[in-house]
């Protein structure tokens, strides 16, 4: 049997709670049952969990004096080094005492349970403020940016007893400041990374005597990788720390907001010169984010020296009302949808001489393991751009498919992707402008294909151990929705199944009759995707399909029962997946290196 490596077909992006087995799933929600027992017993209500991140799980509550409080939890399951670094964090928050900074009220550990409680900051985080919104207005980001090196100031000028010792937030990014838009007020959370800098502005070691200036420590990094779609270089290199490597996350932050992206590797494609920014602003952030060490030191030194400026700055916001630039259908009910994206024939945008894992100091990190695992590594920087370009269409409450084919003359794309939430038209349809204008970056030829789908919707069978069976419950059936009008010839070419024949990826091999079902399904008018997915004791059929042509319903049905009854003798591990796309709206884009130059208008009130 072949071993289940990372090289699989394809990879999901994250992982939620509804694709995990029954007892895991069971495990975790008593889990949070219990934090919320905890906390209510400490005299807390109104709590409800609102985040998780790679080390834990944040919880709100409100004290019986009404004030609002966050409570992180700590996985027990991590590693004891890992879970000691939650102590260090509280213990470099609680130094600092700052308006923008929320305040900790506690630390606690009980047996292997840590729990860090803290002032609640007002609003959402900036991630989640992103997707609901897209590409944030101007002003909204000349505000947070000026916030955000207030901050970052007050950092630097950080003293203990007396002596200098500027701290690094080490993990500045869209998820870690709190915005509340009502009164353009920020908060900086989550000093998981947060260390006393090693090196000044200037690169010059920060020693407090000749002895720490000689300890044998000094030429070993005290750094902590930050989110890897965030940081700058020198941190993802494992320099030492330095105020620059929060300069990075700043710059990547606004970047980000300003483009309406979850990370900073587009920056090359769609340049930061070309969002109609203010031309200082745009020109700063593009030293910030050059390749050239230089260049980027002169940016940030720029950029502190400046930033009161920024806040005198007049712009009149505008909103981008272009048409997207691929069909996408709304709905005009929202749902409830957990969307996970499944990623396919990935291998041919890894470029084998990029990045090397064995020369980081990180491999133990969480954060590195979601980049791992995420299929980063060794890809270019538009590759990643893209991968992660089309990760933030699975944050949308979204489900359909995408199929991108690179040629030589420019890049086809089929797509179906039918939003749940029609309040975030703007943004979604800004995600996949960008996650095209990124794709169009791309040079050589090559297929890709992604399916987004209801988690809640996965079918799960289970069994005892890698040699049993999986057995189907009784009842169980593929769902699938009937199109509003029949569509009964099917005229137009479809992206069939097996049209692109094997994945060279792909490690599970499907039992032939469950093939020929597969293949009959392909036959009648429909839409959608099922994958496949089998571990060693858990089973996944993960679906989104739509009827079109009603006249075979019938045949339809009885060809979705069938492939469940021949689960049973699907044999080894790994995923395999099957797409089909109407191809009548395919759309042809030219290869285009990076976006035009696009600064604010001069007067923005002439057309
Ligand atoms: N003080 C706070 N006030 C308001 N919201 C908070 C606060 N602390 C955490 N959160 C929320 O909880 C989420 C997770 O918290 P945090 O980033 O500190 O956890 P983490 O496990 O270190 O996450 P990550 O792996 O993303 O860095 C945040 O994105 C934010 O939405």
């Amino acid at each position: 049997m072949k071993e289940l490596t990372l090289k699989h077909f394809y990879i999901p992006d994250d992982q939620s709670v509804y694709l995990l087995s029954h007892k895991d799933a069971k495990k975790l929600k008593n889990w949070f049952a219990l934090c919320e027992k905890q906390l209510e017993r400490l005299g807390y209500f109104n709590v409800e969990l609102i985040g998780k991140g790679a080390f834990g799980f944040a919880f709100a509550g409100k004290s019986a004096l009404g004030e609002e409080r966050v409570f992180k939890f700590s996985k027990v399951t991590l590693p004891q080094h890992v879970q000691d670094r939650f102590e260090e964090e509280a213990y470099m928050q609680g130094l600092l005492l700052h308006p923008n900074i929320p305040k900790v009220i506690a630390f606690q550990k009980i047996k292997r349970q840590s729990i860090l409680a803290m002032k609640r900051a007002p609003g959402e985080d900036l991630e989640q403020f992103s997707l609901k919104y897209g590409p944030l207005p101007i002003t909204t980001l000349l505000s947070i940016l000026v916030s955000l090196c207030d901050v970052l100031m007050s950092l630097r000028g950080f003293f203990e007893n007396g002596v200098s010792r500027p701290i690094v937030h080490g993990d500045v990014k869209p998820s870690n400041v709190v915005w509340d838009d009502s009164t353009d007020t920020l908060m900086l959370i989550d000093w998981g990374s947060s260390v006393f800098a090693q090196l000044d502005n200037q690169g010059q070691h920060i020693g407090n005597n000749v002895m720490d200036l000689m300890s044998s420590d000094i030429q070993q990094t005290n750094a902590r990788l930050g989110d890897v779609y965030f940081i700058g270089d020198d941190q993802l290199s494992g320099k030492m720390s330095s105020p620059r490597f929060d300069e990075q996350g700043l710059a990547s932050t606004i970047y980000a907001l300003a483009s309406g992206q979850s990370s900073r590797f587009g920056c090359h494609v769609i340049k930061p010169s070309s969002l109609g920014l203010p031309q200082a602003l745009a020109q700063c952030l593009e030293a910030l984010l050059s390749d050239d060490h230089a260049t980027r030191l002169r940016g940030g030194d720029y950029l502190f020296k400046n930033y009161h400026h920024f806040k005198r700055i007049v712009v009149k916001d505008v909103v981008d009302d272009s048409i997207c630039s691929l069909p996408t259908w709304i709905s005009k009910i929202t749902k409830d949808i957990e969307t996970v994206v499944y990623s396919s024939r990935k291998s041919f945008l890894r470029d084998q001489e990029g990045f090397d894992k064995a020369n980081l100091n990180y491999i133990n990190d969480a954060q590195f393991d979601r980049y791992y695992k995420n299929f980063l590594q060794g890809m270019g920087e538009t590759e990643k751009a893209f991968i992660s370009a089309v990760s933030r269409l699975g944050k949308y409450p979204v489900v359909g498919g995408l199929a991108i084919r690179w040629q030589k003359d420019g890049m086809y794309v089929d797509s179906s992707l039918k939003l749940y939430n029609p309040s975030m038209q703007y943004s979604f349809d800004r995600s996949v402008d960008n996650m095209i204008n990124l794709a169009r970056a791309i040079d050589g030829k090559g297929v890709f294909k992604s399916c987004m789908f209801n988690a809640k919707n996965t079918l799960h069978v289970e069994r005892r151990n890698e040699s049993a069976n999986f057995i189907p419950k009784q009842n169980m059936l593929i769902g699938y929705e009937v199109s509003k009008v029949s569509v009964a010839e099917d005229q137009s070419r479809m992206h069939s199944y097996f049209e692109d024949g094997e994945d060279p990826d792909e490690l599970l091999k499907l039992p032939e009759p469950l093939l020929e079902r597969l293949r009959l399904l392909n036959n009648i008018h429909h839409t959608g995707c099922i994958i496949f997915e089998a571990l060693p004791k858990h089973l996944k059929v993960h679906s989104y399909v739509t009827l079109l042509d009603h006249s075979k319903e019938e045949a339809f049905k009885k060809l979705l029962n069938d492939i469940i009854t021949f689960i049973p003798t699907i044999e080894g591990l790994g995923i395999s997946g099957f797409m089909k796309l109407p191809y009548k709206d395919t759309r042809f884009f030219k290869l285009q290196r990076a976006l035009p130059t696009r600064f604010y208008p001069r007067n923005p009130y002439v057309p």
